[in-house]
């Protein structure tokens, strides 16, 4: 079976030209200058529009149990939103739980998904509980394509690592070649502050921002640079939001050492406005870190473009208002955390590209490319080039959309984007191969997204 994407103009993280696309079964067999005479079995015309490689989402959380509930997305219905949006692979965190095992964890997480994705998709693990058998089954995990170590500095008592444990997981990062992701905020310092403010009788969801500042963001990133230093090992930090850590971040960049920063697009488009808006509505809008003052997001916007941001994630992590945010009414601690994100990426980034602040091609690099090659999955993901995946998105950047919980295709009763107009949408998404969604819907299905054992990050700053 074999596809022609035609008329269209290819874009690479390396440039954009006009070229069509031939794919052979799962594969990207050629690019051909335009005009040429190549048979195929089908045509898609992409006269006007961007054929840019399938996005990349290195951080989502579906069904994922937190403060006594989970994230609503499962992974079929997750994976189908994202494909909806341009996204064709996602990197899910698998959770331990304390007392359980890391090859356990595995297990459950394969359980969830195989089977369910309609699109490719590998895992990162959360290490929750550092001691030597874990350290040492973080071996196995890496044998089994799950590299990347996520570790938190916030939530004591639930994910909370020392920093003597968070030292000896970078230790065996060193060794092994792994990676360790980190959730820089002082917890400890955050609990003291969430603690007083429901002293206070401040129990609003605008007081999950105000017991988090960004200082402790700032703090904890740079503890964990030094950490990273001391260690040897690259460090990859989650979910950036503040300007204090960016500036942390982009300190040890201009050092040389090999520490990567990932943003969302809540932190380039919402902000504690949100968090403050009446009748409970701010809890749409609890995630952590949290949002920040508006200032903050021109800082990551900066970053985005000078690459001090390596790339952006979603960290797509859906609880609904209805019965699941509302646990926290009067106590904004028991908010489940997360905000759904994961089928707008693509196109709330193409905005900046709209207003200027980033090229087309920066646009693929931090959406796709950086993403495979962080995450050990270059060139068979991130690019269009022969040999690749033919995971590929033709992209109508003229077409017009209104974002809206009555129109997305996430498993959640709210839109945190509700209203956003937007310039450029989606045309036709192939998943190796298939074409999963077109003008006529959607066409993959559960099963389809295959397991993606990564290789090692072999990139540098
Ligand atoms: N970010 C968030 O609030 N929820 C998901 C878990 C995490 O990434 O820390
Ligand atoms: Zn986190
Ligand atoms: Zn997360």
């Amino acid at each position: 079976m074999s596809t022609l994407i035609r008329g269209g103009t290819v874009v690479n993280a390396t440039g954009a030209v006009a070229a069509d696309v031939l794919v052979q079964g799962e594969k990207i067999a050629a690019l051909v200058a335009p005009g040429f005479e190549v048979q195929a079995d089908t045509v898609i015309d992409a006269t006007g529009k961007y054929v840019i490689p399938g996005g990349i989402d290195g951080h989502t959380h579906m069904e994922m149990p937190f403060g006594g509930t989970s994230s609503v997305d499962t992974f079929e219905t997750g994976t189908i939103a994202a494909a909806w949006g341009g996204t064709t692979t996602i990197v899910d965190f698998a959770v331990q739980a304390k007392g359980t095992s890391l090859l356990s964890t595995l297990d459950k997480w394969h359980s969830k998904a195989d089977g369910n994705c309609a699109i490719d998709y590998g895992f990162h693990m959360i290490v929750s509980d550092v001691n030597d058998t874990s350290l040492k089954e973080m071996e196995s995990c890496i044998d089994a394509g799950v590299n990347t170590f996520k570790m938190f500095m916030a939530y004591p008592g639930v994910f909370y690592a020392t920093d003597g444990e968070i030292l000896r997981a970078m230790q065996k990062a060193r060794e092994t070649g792994a990676t360790i992701m980190m959730h820089a905020e002082n917890g400890i310092a955050i609990d003291q502050l969430v603690a007083q403010a429901i002293a206070n009788g401040d129990t609003d969801p605008v007081q999950h921002a105000l017991t988090r500042p960004p200082e402790l963001e700032g703090e904890a990133t740079s503890r964990a640079i030094a950490l990273a230093k001391v260690t040897g090992a690259p460090l990859y930090i989650v979910h950036l939001s503040a300007a204090q850590a960016l500036d942390a971040v982009t300190k040890a960049r201009d050092t040389g050492q090999n520490v990567f920063a990932e943003t969302c697009p809540q932190y380039l488009y919402l902000s504690i406005e949100d968090l403050a808006k009446p009748d409970f509505e701010g809890s749409k809008y609890v995630a952590s870190p949290p949002l920040r003052p508006k200032e903050h997001q021109g800082e990551l916007w900066r970053g985005l473009r000078t690459n001090d941001l390596s790339l952006v994630s979603t960290d797509h992590c859906p609880f609904c208002f209805k019965d699941q945010k509302e646990l926290g009414r009067g106590d904004f601690s028991k908010i489940p955390n997360g905000i759904p994100g994961v089928e707008h990426r693509i196109d709330l980034l193409h905005q900046g590209v709209v207003r200027g602040e980033l090229t087309v091609e920066r646009w693929v690099e931090i959406s796709s490319t950086t993403p495979a090659r962080m995450f050990g999955l270059y060139p068979r993901k991130g690019v269009i080039a022969p040999g690749a995946d033919a995971d590929v998105v033709v992209y109508d950047p003229m077409a017009r959309q209104t974002l809206s919980v009555e129109t997305h295709h996430m498993n959640v009763d709210y839109s945190a984007y509700e209203g956003m107009e937007l310039t450029g949408k989606v045309s036709t998404v192939l998943s190796r191969g298939k074409v999963v969604v077109d003008d006529d819907g959607f066409h993959g299905g559960a099963g389809h997204g295959r397991f993606l054992g990564r290789d090692l990050n072999q990139y540098l700053v």
